[in-house]
């Protein structure tokens, strides 16, 4: 019974190089992001990891972020599910705006509880609890139970997406959540218990 989830942020998007907030808009990943991608995919073939289930969003930078990484584990017939519960958090009006020029306007504090606050949402936006209210039973329906089922499962998604999940996975509360931050490339390792609680968290950096 391996029961095994990876959770890996997408590559450098040309908005993250851009600085632009992104949300539910659809960049490409950069050649730094295909890079990220690929060398995620390498950690994770070092490991000798070999999945079942493939997730990701609707957005093009996590798919191809998927896709890279499973080409480096030469599993690129693997079905993949994807599905915009794993979205990006919507950032609303906040959407292609420069994150300095916003710090400029409404000051750092305000941007800071706007990015990375549990309950309050930017502008005609989602909140991470908000994100996590479509994240968090989407996992538990559809994710949890192949990787509950003893299998080794892998999902491509976002920032504030995987926070949702990993706030949830780590029993983080809403004051904690505030200061984690989800690395692009570095994937995520969590092996379950029996009771789905967490046995093992490893970060696989470097
Ligand atoms: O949507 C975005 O702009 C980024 O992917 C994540 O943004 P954040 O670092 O402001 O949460």
């Amino acid at each position: 019974m391996s029961r095994i989830l990876v959770l890996v942020r997408h590559g450098q998007s040309e908005w993250n190089l851009k600085n632009l907030f992104t949300g539910w808009k659809d960049p490409d990943l950069t050649d730094k992001g295909v890079e990220e991608a690929k060398s995620a995919g390498r950690k994770l073939k070092a490991e000798a990891f070999e999945f079942d289930a493939a997730f990701t969003s609707e957005l093009s930078r996590a798919q191809r972020t998927l896709d890279l990484m499973l080409g480096e584990l030469g599993q690129s017939d693997l079905p993949i599910t994807r599905h915009l519960a794993l979205n990006e958090r919507d950032y609303g009006d906040l959407s292609g705006l420069n994150k300095d020029d916003a710090r400029e306007k409404w000051g750092e504090d305000q941007v800071h509880i706007w990015r990375r606050s549990y309950d309050t949402p930017p502008p005609g936006g989602e909140s991470l609890k908000d994100t996590g209210a479509r994240v968090w039973p989407y996992f538990i329906h559809d994710i949890l139970p192949k990787v509950m089922a003893g299998g080794t499962v892998l999902v491509a998604a976002h920032g504030n997406s995987l926070r949702s999940l990993v706030m949830a996975l780590d029993g983080l509360s809403p004051e904690e959540i505030v200061g984690e931050e989800i690395a692009t490339g570095i994937p995520i390792v969590y092996r379950l218990n029996a009771d789905t609680t967490v046995a093992e968290k490893r970060v696989l950096q470097g």
